[in-house]
């Protein structure tokens, strides 16, 4: 096959990292969807400082140790996985690419990385099952209809789903003011594929002002839901439980006594309680709460393999990714997905080389420092 020729004036700029990939996007969609996508809650200074916590810590490596090999590979609750690094759960994939949840859970499988499917994903989740190579979590909103819950945990397990991750952050959806502005409503042939036409109404006719979106969770979501009402998804469920959105060390600690699995430290990219701490300042006492008896994840603002091992080396156990993954989707499909998903792995490997740990098991604290630590000036 002969290469196609290329002018070094039309070569397109190669797409290294997930800021590259997010410029490619914005060029593509249209500009409310690149915003329902990017933006986040009131002033979103949880957004940008979500990102801007992983740049406070500075790496310490260590030298003269055989990194001829890294390896990545790990578990999460049991099942293995190729690296420390999953799909963060995210609704309406088709929203930037028409082959939506099957070409991102496909790029996941790929690569080995665990999905964790939306509730409202746009592709059902038998079909997004039915799809995937590598492990599968169900993330789950309660919803005021119990009998519309209970129908997804029993459905999750039906299609082989091996945990149910409960967003807890999101009682109801806060005010994105980007999307009011754009009066972002989803296009008509986009719906939410695991849920019934009545949960579909209202969210294609928007308006200035309005976010068809909140005002559909406003409806929707159960935001009476309370730690009493756990007992109730447990006892519908053999699953593990993962408990998305928790943030401090008294809720860490109460989910561990309840017999819950994992915990996922998140602010939800930024997207709910603005001006939160940054997840990966909550994480340490998380992990001091319940990383004996929970598996802890953290995801908001990873874009680096260097962000990984931080993430890591203060006590998670992996990390998510949301947005530069529908980047990926949005510019060139599965492909797109994956390369960000290798990318990362790529990434990952050099920071575990460069700083001398090859095994996750050398991700330790002493790995890091806090920036401007130990200026004499
Ligand atoms: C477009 C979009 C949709 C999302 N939908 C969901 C969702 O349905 N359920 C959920 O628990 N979190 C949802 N999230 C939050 C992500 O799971 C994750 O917490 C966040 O995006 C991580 O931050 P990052 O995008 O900076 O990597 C969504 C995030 C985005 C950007
Ligand atoms: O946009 C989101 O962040 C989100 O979590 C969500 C919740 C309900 C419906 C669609 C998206």
């Amino acid at each position: 096959m002969t290469a196609p020729t290329a002018t070094p004036e039309t070569r397109p700029e190669p797409l290294l990292n997930p800021r590259d990939y997010e410029s490619a996007a914005r060029a593509r969609l249209d500009r409310s969807v690149f915003d329902y996508i990017a933006g986040g809650s009131g002033d979103e200074l949880t957004l940008h400082e979500d990102r801007a916590a992983y740049d406070r810590y500075r790496l310490r490596p260590r030298a003269l140790v055989d990194v001829s090999h890294c390896e990545p590979a790990t578990t999460l609750l049991g099942a293995p996985v190729a690296l420390p690094v999953g799909i963060a759960p995210m609704a309406y994939h088709q929203l930037v690419h028409p082959d939506g949840e099957l070409a991102t859970v496909r790029a996941a499988g790929a690569a080995g990385a665990l999905t964790v499917t939306s509730t409202f994903a746009s592709t059902s989740l038998e079909d997004v099952a039915a799809a995937a190579t590598g492990p599968l979590w169900l993330q789950l909103y309660v919803l005021r209809r119990r009998e519309v819950t209970a129908s997804l945990v029993r459905r999750a397990e039906a299609a082989g789903y091996r945990a149910l991750v409960i967003t807890v952050d999101t009682p109801r959806m806060a005010r994105r003011e980007r999307d009011l502005r754009n009066g972002f409503r989803l296009p008509a042939h986009i719906r939410p594929a695991n849920l019934d036409r009545d949960h579909e109404a209202g969210l294609h006719e928007g308006r200035a002002g309005d976010s068809t979106l909140a005002g559909h969770a406003a409806r929707h979501h159960d935001a009476a839901f309370t730690w009493n009402d756990l007992a109730w998804i447990r006892s519908l469920t053999d699953l593990p439980l993962v408990l998305k959105g928790v943030l401090t060390a008294e809720d860490a600690h109460r989910a561990a006594g309840l017999g819950v699995a994992g915990l996922i430290v998140s602010t939800h990219g930024g997207r709910q309680l603005d001006g939160v701490v940054p997840a990966l300042e909550a994480l340490p006492e998380v992990v001091a709460a319940a990383g004996d008896r929970c598996e802890v994840l953290v995801d908001g603002g990873v874009r680096r393999g260097t962000d990984v091992l931080k993430a890591l080396a203060l006590g998670a156990r992996a990390v998510l990714v949301g947005r530069p993954v529908l980047w990926g989707l949005a510019v060139d499909g599965e492909p797109g997905a994956a390369q960000v998903l290798s990318t990362l792995r790529a990434e990952l490997e050099e920071a575990m080389a460069l700083t001398g740990r090859p095994r996750l098991s050398d991700v330790t604290h002493d790995l890091l420092r806090p920036a401007g630590a130990g200026r004499t000036t």
